[in-house]
C-alpha cells in the first residue's frame, strides 16, 4: 500500500518498500498523448497536444486558468475522447482499452470528485476497490482492511464513518486521494491536489508523488512546488503545448511572462531547481 502523510503509516516507494515490508507494487505506466487535439460545439479548447510521461515519471502540468489542464487530465484518463489524434497507455490506445481495464491501470483525482455527500469516508475510499471486485460480490473485508489503511495513511485515522459533507476541503482532498490510492494505479492523474491542503500536506503529498513508483501526471498552479518536485513540466498556453522538458528549461522567466502576463526573476535553488521570485505588478 501507499502511504503519504507524515502522520500516516509507511511509505511505497520506487524500490517498492512500504516501511520493510515488501509490496507487489505498481507496474509503472508508459504514457502519450501524440498530437491530440479536443473542442466542444465547434470551439477549439486543444490543438496539437504531445506529452510524454515516461513510467515512474512526475510530470507537471502548468498553464494559466482556462488554459486546458482539466481537459487534458479528462483526455488522458480516457474520460473524454479526443478530436484528433491519441493516447497511448504503454503503447496502447485508451480507445482500445475497456472501461474496467482502463479503471484498473488509471486513477484519476479531479477537482468535482465525489458527488454523494451521504457517502462515509470509508465508502469514498472503497469505491477505489470496485475495479478488482468480482461482478455482483459484496464488499470484501480484504478491501474495507486495505482502505481503512490508505485512510490510516492520509492521516485520517478514526474519520472512517464521517460522512463525506461534514468533512473540510482538505479533509475531502485527502480522502479522495486515499481512494485513488487503493486503485493501486500504474497512472496517477491528479487535478490540482494540493489546491486545499495546508503546505505541510502539500509537501507531504508531492514528497509522496515524487518518489511514488507509479506515473503521475498533476496539475498545480504553483509554480515553485512544481519545478521543486516535478521530473518535467508541460506549459499549456490557450489550449498549446509552449514548453516542455526539465523545471529550468520550461520556467523561464519570458515563458512565464508569456503564459502568465506575470514579470518573475529565476534563480536556481540549493537542489538546483529553478525558483521563480515574482515581481509586484508595475514593479
Ligand atoms: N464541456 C465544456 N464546454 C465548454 N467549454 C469548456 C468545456 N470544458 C472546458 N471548457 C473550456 O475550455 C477551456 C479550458 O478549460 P480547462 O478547465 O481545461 O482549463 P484549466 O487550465 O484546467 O483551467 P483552471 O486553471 O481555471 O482550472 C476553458 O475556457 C473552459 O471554459
Amino acid at each position: 500500500m501507499t502511504g503519504w502523510d507524515a502522520t500516516g503509516g509507511g511509505r511505497a516507494t520506487r524500490d517498492g518498500r512500504d516501511g520493510g515490508r515488501h509490496v507487489a507494487g505498481p507496474r509503472p505506466a508508459l504514457l502519450r498523448a501524440d498530437q491530440i487535439g479536443w473542442g466542444v460545439a465547434g470551439v477549439r479548447i486543444l490543438a496539437e497536444v504531445a506529452l510524454t510521461a515516461e513510467p515512474g515519471a512526475t510530470v507537471g502540468l502548468l498553464g494559466p486558468n482556462g488554459s486546458g489542464k482539466s481537459s487534458l487530465l479528462r483526455l488522458l484518463a480516457g474520460l473524454a475522447r479526443p478530436d484528433s489524434g491519441l493516447v497511448l497507455l504503454d503503447d496502447v490506445a485508451l480507445s482500445a482499452l475497456s472501461r474496467r481495464a482502463l479503471s484498473r491501470r488509471i486513477a484519476v483525482v479531479t477537482q468535482q470528485a465525489v458527488t454523494d455527500v451521504e457517502m462515509s469516508a470509508l465508502e469514498v475510499v472503497l469505491l477505489g476497490r470496485i475495479p478488482y471486485r468480482p461482478r455482483l460480490a459484496g464488499v470484501a473485508a480484504a478491501d474495507v482492511a486495505l482502505a481503512r489503511h490508505a485512510l490510516a495513511e492520509a492521516g485520517l485515522a478514526g474519520f472512517e464513518q464521517r460522512r463525506w459533507s461534514t468533512l473540510s476541503g482538505g479533509e475531502r482532498q485527502r480522502v479522495d486521494l486515499a481512494r485513488a490510492l487503493v486503485q493501486e494505479p500504474d497512472l496517477l492523474l491528479l487535478d490540482e491536489p494540493t489546491n486545499h491542503l495546508d503546505i505541510r500536506h502539500q509537501l507531504d503529498l508531492l514528497q509522496f508523488l515524487s518518489e511514488s513508483a507509479t506515473t503521475v501526471v498533476v496539475t498545480l498552479h504553483d509554480l515553485n512546488l512544481a519545478a521543486q518536485y516535478c521530473d518535467r513540466l508541460v506549459l499549456l498556453h490557450a489550449g498549446r503545448v509552449v514548453a516542455a522538458g526539465a523545471p529550468a528549461e520550461v520556467l523561464t522567466a519570458d515563458r512565464i511572462a508569456q503564459a502568465y502576463r506575470v514579470r518573475a526573476d529565476i534563480d536556481t535553488a540549493a537542489d538546483g531547481r529553478p525558483r521563480v521570485r515574482y515581481r509586484r505588478p508595475g514593479s
